[in-house]
């Protein structure tokens, strides 16, 4: 029996920022972002969005362009770390709005039996997710689960982070009528407790901030969505747990070049270029070179790695470059982006997946693409989405960044956040939304 994805959504914000206006803004030569890093546009959150919107807006467009019904989804587990709550999950609140939209076709209540859950590990929260459910469909081949990953990454100002930011979301309903693609049941692992990005629980009472919905009060942010983190040390860790991943999957499948069987090589993508600068340790150790960091830079500028870029790893970075880092959604885009710009036949083809969560852990996996993968890529059309949004200048960005922009930049379209309950004290905190054709 074969699980996997049957269907796919995505959604992005619709507003962006150029990353050269950005560099411009803060002294760095656009030259570094392009082609150093691969960055060209940002995703920016904008005032009325926040991760429910993100997850209600893509589970609504997974449901309308599949023709789903509520009554044959047994679990809804969302990966992210940008949770609105430390309690209710944020999923609660993406499948209730949905619920509200969705009660005329199927009635009050119709997602009341669906199990609901948030998955928190970083950036892989949301491999952690699909794995969860792929296990829960190949005990019950009968049911089908949905996993949304959605965050928003977010920087300080002028931090080494910032010009990697972005925001979306995917939606997968899994199954065992896998349309776009299977997966095999090996799972290479690596975990390793450090610190190498993080968001830990801070108290910042000396900074008050004026929220965009609750316009006119001031509030206080207890938690941050800015990481602590060390931007090198994160590339140390991401090389070291994605090699002991890879070679703990390769052992299990008692592979030769384990990459040389995969048509892609899907990374997770903190931005566009990452998966390349990072590969050429396995590259190394697989073809029996010497993998110190010298040799390592003299690798990726080798004729035989700028081939193996072109081929399996280039198409999956393309999207990444338009958007940014979207923590657990940017893997799966990476996988949508190849499948976007392909138009070979791809059926039976394998695809090398390769995660990675701060804090930290790896898991690498391989899957099958199947037969339906163009029908499936053609409906989520990844291309209109990039192509409906608009470009903001770096004043609305700055704005936004710092929560002090009291109307929406962007067209509103979808879920709105509408207001952060700040006065009735059994409620604090909690956030209403409404809905836009
Ligand atoms: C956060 C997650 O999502 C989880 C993870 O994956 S952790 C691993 C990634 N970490 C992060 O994303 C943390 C936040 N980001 C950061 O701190 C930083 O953006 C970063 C560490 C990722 C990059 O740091 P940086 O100092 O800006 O860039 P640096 O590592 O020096 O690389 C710049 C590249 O541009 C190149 N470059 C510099 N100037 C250039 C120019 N004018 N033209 C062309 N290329 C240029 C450099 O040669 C270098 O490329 P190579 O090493 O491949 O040759």
């Amino acid at each position: 029996m074969k699980v996997g994805i049957e269907a796919a959504a995505i959604y992005l914000p619709k507003i962006y920022l150029s990353v050269k206006d950005l560099a411009i803004k803060r002294n760095i030569e656009p030259e570094k972002l392009e082609f150093g890093l691969g960055l060209k546009k940002m995703a920016v959150l904008d005032a009325h969005e926040d991760t429910a919107t993100l997850s209600a807006n893509v589970l609504f467009k997974l449901f309308k362009y599949f023709n789903l019904n509520p009554k044959d989804i047994s679990r809804i587990y969302l990966g992210t770390e940008s949770a609105l709550d430390a309690a209710k999950p944020t999923a609660t609140y993406a499948v209730q709005l949905v619920q509200e939209v969705l009660k005329t076709n199927f009635g009050e209540n119709s997602f009341r039996h669906i199990d609901v859950l948030d998955m928190t590990f970083a950036c892989v929260g949301g491999v952690d997710a699909l794995h969860n459910c792929l296990d829960f469909v190949r005990v019950n081949p009968n049911k089908k689960a949905i996993v949304i990953s959605a965050d928003y990454a977010k920087y300080a100002l002028d931090s080494s982070g910032e010009y990697t930011q972005g925001a979306g979301a995917v939606a997968m309903l899994i199954s065992s009528n896998p349309e776009l693609i299977s997966f095999e049941n090996n799972w290479g692992i690596s975990t390793e407790s450090v610190f190498d990005f993080f968001k830990p629980r801070r108290y910042r009472e000396d900074e008050p901030v004026v929220s965009a919905v609750n316009s006119g009060s001031d509030q206080i942010e207890i938690f941050t969505d800015e990481p602590i983190f060390d931007g090198q040390y994160s590339n140390e860790c991401y090389k070291d747990r994605l090699r002991d991943a890879y070679f703990d999957l390769k052992k299990q499948l008692n592979s030769d070049k384990l990459y040389e069987n995969w048509k892609y090589l899907a990374f997770h993508l903190p931005y566009a270029f990452q998966g390349k600068r990072m590969f050429t340790d396995i590259f190394a150790l697989e073809n029996e070179l010497d993998n110190s960091n010298e040799n390592q830079k003299i690798i990726s500028k080798s004729d035989d790695y700028a081939n193996l870029i072109h081929e399996k790893i280039n198409p999956t970075q393309w999207a990444s470059a338009e958007i940014g880092n979207m923590y657990t959604a940017s893997i799966f885009t990476a996988l949508l982006s190849a499948l976007t710009l392909s138009d070979e036949n791809l059926e039976g083809k394998k695809v090398g997946f390769l995660s990675y969560g701060s804090g930290s852990k790896s898991k690498v996996f391989e899957g099958t693409i199947e037969s339906g993968w163009k029908s499936v890529i053609e409906k989520l059309n990844l291309k209109a989405e990039l192509e409906k949004r608009e470009s903001i200048d770096y004043e609305t960005y700055e704005n936004l960044h710092r929560k002090k922009l009291k109307h929406s930049a962007g067209k509103i379209h979808g879920f709105k956040l509408e207001k952060i309950e700040n006065e009735n004290p059994n409620l604090l905190g909690a956030r209403y939304y409404s809905f836009q054709q």
